[in-house]
């Protein structure tokens, strides 16, 4: 038996928090992991051996650099990038890049390793990355952005490649900074290649891209819904964020026939009793996308809506729930008010939104809980489509694009409800069923490899 097997579950996380001091995201993605890990690779001894969950919770690297790039007033800027590889078992490290004042690594940290565990799901041939930098978008000229970007993309290029490593967008990285990235890596290597996904339809990007994430969450909870014998028609959608995954998470939920009552920002929330349909969706796109304002707007602009400023949406009365912002957005007391008001379902857009202490009181009450790493998937399934297309020099339709994303998530659904099933009164743990489906795939090809 080697060193350090058999720890226990705490054993364990003593030594997470030992090697990453300080990191508190990255240690608690790794503990809702381990917590159901530990329960599943208990009788058997291969995984052990190989110290297969404390090689997944240590990156294969991390890359930190300095980004310097000048202001539109000429001013010197100095900011810090990173690129997390966390594992490259099963394909090319793949995930988001995040532009945001709050980035750290442990923040990229813990999306990396979350990301490990997506992407298995997927059943696509992708591995776990993830990287960003702690520039604040916001405010800033578009030039402002390009000569970031473009500076960024300087180091990053000689990371990343088509088989080695595919970034794509996260919080404050769209269309307009994977453009601006994409120019840039072409600029060094004199290649195009699918370097990059997420990128606009002219230039090698995918049909239904932009849409896969808040779709696919959707039809994540619809699956959920059905698999209990519910359904989304006619029902009530509290929803944060209103970004990529917000819009088009409520996007879908109108198409489904449900009614979606608020949408948010770092600034507050906006609630609208009679509903924000398709109209008023564009309206937000276009608010957030083109002229880069704030919702608070929203609330000047339709009459019955309110803005709450400096407040989340949990505690508006609803039938589900789908969190679609950022990290921490959902806490144990919130989530208690939502199973107060009648919540039934909650199905996560954004990673890791609900903290640990939230996560225990869906499942205390038996709320149809799916976790990010199940739910969001679909975003970076259609990434993987899109690498494929571009391997391909093909271009698949809208109606192909849509109908695999759903198979794909009806799949990734199929398989939490087989290994996180046959719970009391026939519930199912979509957390325990995504770690541990997402965690054997990756876990098999890595006991393939010996130790490396
Ligand atoms: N884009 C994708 O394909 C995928 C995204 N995700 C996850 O979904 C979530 C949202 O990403 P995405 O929609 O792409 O990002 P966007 O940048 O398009 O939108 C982010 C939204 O979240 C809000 N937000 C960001 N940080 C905070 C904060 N600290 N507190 C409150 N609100 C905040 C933003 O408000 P403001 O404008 O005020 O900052 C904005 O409304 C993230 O967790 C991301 O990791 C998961 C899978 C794929
Ligand atoms: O499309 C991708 O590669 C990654 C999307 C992403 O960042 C995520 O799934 O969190």
């Amino acid at each position: 038996m080697a060193v350090g097997d058999h720890v226990d579950l705490e054993g364990f996380m003593t030594g997470v928090e030992k090697r990453n001091p300080g990191q508190t995201e990255f240690i608690q993605a790794v503990r809702e992991v381990a917590q159901d890990i530990f329960e599943f690779i208990e009788d058997k001894e291969e995984y052990h051996e190989a110290q297969i969950l404390r090689r997944i919770a240590e990156p294969d690297r991390v890359v930190s650099f300095r980004v310097c790039w000048e202001d539109d007033n000429h001013n010197i800027r100095v900011q810090r990038g990173w690129r997390v590889q966390n594992n490259n078992a099963i394909g090319p490290y793949k995930g988001g890049i995040r532009f945001h004042p709050t980035v750290t690594e442990s923040v990229l940290k813990f999306l990396a390793f979350e990301q490990t565990f997506k992407n298995s799901l997927t059943g696509l041939p992708m591995g776990g990355g993830k990287g960003g930098s702690n520039f604040n978008p916001k405010g800033k000229s578009d030039s402002e952005v390009m000569r970031f970007c473009q500076s960024f993309m300087t180091e990053l290029y000689r990371h990343i490649g088509p088989e080695t490593d595919v970034p794509a967008g996260d919080i404050g990285v769209g269309g307009r900074e994977i453009g601006y990235m994409f120019g840039q890596y072409k600029r060094i290597t004199n290649r195009w290649e699918g370097v990059l996904t997420g990128k606009a339809l002219e230039y090698g990007g995918s049909q239904m891209r932009p849409e896969a994430t808040g779709y696919g969450a959707v039809i994540f909870l619809q699956n959920m819904l059905q698999h209990a014998g519910n359904d989304v028609e006619g029902k009530n959608a509290v929803i944060s964020g209103s970004g990529n995954v917000a819009t088009h998470a409520a996007e879908k939920i109108t198409q489904l026939g449900g009614k979606v009552l608020t949408l948010s920002d770092s600034g507050g929330f906006i609630h609208d009793p009679d509903g924000i349909g398709q109209e008023k969706i564009d309206w937000i796109k276009e608010l957030k996308n083109v002229k880069r304002g704030r919702i608070s707007e929203y609330a000047d602009h339709f009459t019955g809506a309110t803005y709450h400023e400096g407040a989340r949406p949990w505690a508006v009365p609803c039938d589900v729930a789908l969190p679609c912002a950022t990290q921490n957005e959902l806490n144990g007391e919130e989530a208690r008010e939502l199973v107060d008001n009648g919540v039934i379902a909650v199905s996560e857009g954004a990673n890791m939104p609900t903290t640990l202490e939230g996560v225990d009181v869906f499942h205390d009450a038996h709320i149809l809980y799916a976790p990010g790493k199940a739910a969001n998937a679909g975003g970076v399934a259609v990434s993987g489509l899109e690498m494929s297309q571009n391997s391909e020099r093909v271009s698949w339709n809208t109606e192909r694009l849509g109908d695999l994303l759903h198979d794909i998530m009806t799949d990734i659904h199929a398989k939490c409800a087989q290994y996180g099933g046959g719970e009391e009164g026939g519930y199912v743990n979509y957390v325990k069923g995504a770690n541990i489906a997402g965690f054997k795939k990756v876990a098999d090809a890595m006991l393939a490899f010996g130790v490396v």
